[in-house]
């Protein structure tokens, strides 16, 4: 199969992803995060190169070259690119610095926030940013959660005491997500913009996108393993649905109420609702202060009359074990890039419920057709890179521990599933960099990639361009 590209990878990233921005620590630079995809069969990782409020990151130009010494100061084991996170809807900025982004670095997407109080934009801004990045072929990328529904469920959560992190999914339940969908779907079809929803995980998002899509507006959605393979459940799976070990399965959007859900997204991906399938790699350590950890040391309650140093090693286990903490604090996000082409061989492709063509497409042509690396990722032709993975011909089902996986993460949410599949090879440009449970590439095999604009949001929606009724008249 073609090597599989994962378009949502957060590695070495300023990471604020709690409500309030609270920030957590990266737990993958992009040695570790690169050679965990390259064992599981990913050949090109897009990350993000995030813009902040702070005075010294106004320059997008700035962010991406900061972001980019820290890919360098590493080297990866993969091809790898930048996504760029932007925050403010600075005139100058959006007018003098998104053409050179696309022109000389062949950043050809930029990803919006609607949550987060450091990173979401209100209407105006995001139509603002959506407008200036139409107007240079760069692909707008939309977290879709209402920012204010979290805050205020969480604070009417937190008075009722319901503060474990099983709580987090009531903070953020479907409706969150459909709001979110469907505003921006009207700000796109508003202006015209194509636009691409990250890390969909509702039914309900995911019917919007698709109504959307019926209606013949650009409309474009990524999923993830975690909206296939986790329910809320899994919240509860640690001990007892209060005990703080289940942060370990916490991002945002919260894996769905029950395997019906399952069922109805997994139509989704057959279907072609879903665009993408990417990881959402957002590692954060279990053993590790700024990990999740910060879901109890920064929760005040939790730390009533505890020692000071009790921020390392056994006594911080020893802390977690007795704390609930609360989920406001903690960072949102879970492991996946090495997990994530073998989940959907098994849980999928294996189960007969997509084509093998489907799962190609899903995995690694469509995110090349998408953020404009196609036909040189993303397919078997002459002159495309040989970028390869092997499934195994014959293969004995075996159940994953996080000892056998290669990020820098002290667990995964999939410890004990059972997997019908595992790259044998992953090739990258005709190297052999993994094969046969060894990585054998080298760190500085991974080249930037150089993008182009998005094959799939070339030329107008075939929607309604009437003037009196969307803002067309904006182009001419
Ligand atoms: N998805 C998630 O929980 N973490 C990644 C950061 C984000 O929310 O975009
Ligand atoms: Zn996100």
């Amino acid at each position: 199969m073609p090597g599989g590209i994962d378009a949502h990878v957060h590695l070495c990233q300023d990471l604020e992803t709690g409500p309030l921005g609270l920030g957590g620590e990266c737990a993958d630079n992009f040695e570790t995060g690169s050679r965990s995809a390259a064992a599981g069969g990913t050949t090109t990782i897009i990350t993000f190169a995030t813009q902040t409020r702070k005075e010294e990151d106004r320059s997008l130009l700035k962010v991406v070259e900061a972001y980019n010494s820290r890919a360098e100061e590493t080297g990866s084991y993969v091809d790898y690119g930048f996504h760029i996170i932007i925050v403010q809807n600075d005139a100058d900025i959006l007018e003098n610095e998104m053409p050179i982004l696309m022109n000389d670095w062949g950043i050809s997407s930029c990803k919006l926030f609607l949550t987060y109080k450091t990173q979401c934009l209100t209407d105006s801004q995001l139509l603002d940013v959506m407008f200036a990045a139409r107007k240079n072929a760069i692909t707008t990328m939309i977290h879709a959660e209402n920012g204010d529904m979290i805050e205020w469920l969480t604070d009417k959560l937190e008075q009722k005491g319901m503060v474990a992190p099983f709580y987090h999914a009531l903070s953020r339940p479907p409706i969150v997500e459909g709001e979110a969908t469907n505003r921006a779907i009207a700000l796109a079809q508003l202006i015209q913009s194509p636009i691409l929803f990250v890390h969909v995980g509702s039914v309900l998002g995911a019917a919007n996108v698709r109504r959307a899509q019926t209606m013949g507006l650009p409309i474009y959605a990524e999923t993830c393993p975690q909206y296939f393979h986790l329910t809320w459940d899994d919240l509860k799976r640690f001990h007892s649905p209060t005990c703080f070990e289940n942060s370990k399965m916490i991002c945002s959007p919260p894996p769905p109420l029950s395997v019906s859900d399952h069922e109805d997204l997994f139509v989704g991906l057959a279907n072609g609702t879903f665009t993408i399938y990417s990881s959402d790699h957002c590692p954060f350590r279990y053993d590790h202060p700024h990990g999740k950890p910060s879901g109890v040391l920064e929760h005040e309650p939790s730390m009533e009359g505890e020692l000071e140093h009790q921020h390392e090693g056994k006594e911080l286990q020893d802390l977690l074990r007795r704390k609930q903490g609360a989920f406001r604090f903690i960072p949102n996000g879970i492991p996946g890039v090495e997990t994530r082409l073998p989940l959907l061989y098994t849980g999928a492709l294996a189960k007969g419920r997509i084509s093998p063509q489907r799962f190609v497409e899903l995995t690694s042509t469509n995110p090349a057709k998408l953020y404009g690396m196609y036909p040189r990722k993303g397919a078997l032709m002459p002159g495309s890179d040989a970028d390869l993975w092997y499934p195994e011909e014959t293969f004995r089902p075996f159940h994953l521990t996080n000892s056998m996986l290669h990020h820098n993460v002290d667990y995964t949410p999939y410890e004990g599933t059972e997997f019908s599949n595992w790259p044998r090879y992953t090739i990258l440009r005709g190297k052999i960099i993994w094969a046969n449970g060894e990585i054998v590439g080298k760190v500085q095999d991974g080249k930037y990639v150089k993008r182009g604009p998005s094959l799939l949001s070339q030329g107008l929606p075939r929607a309604d361009r009437d003037p009196r009724r969307v803002a067309s008249w904006l182009y001419e």
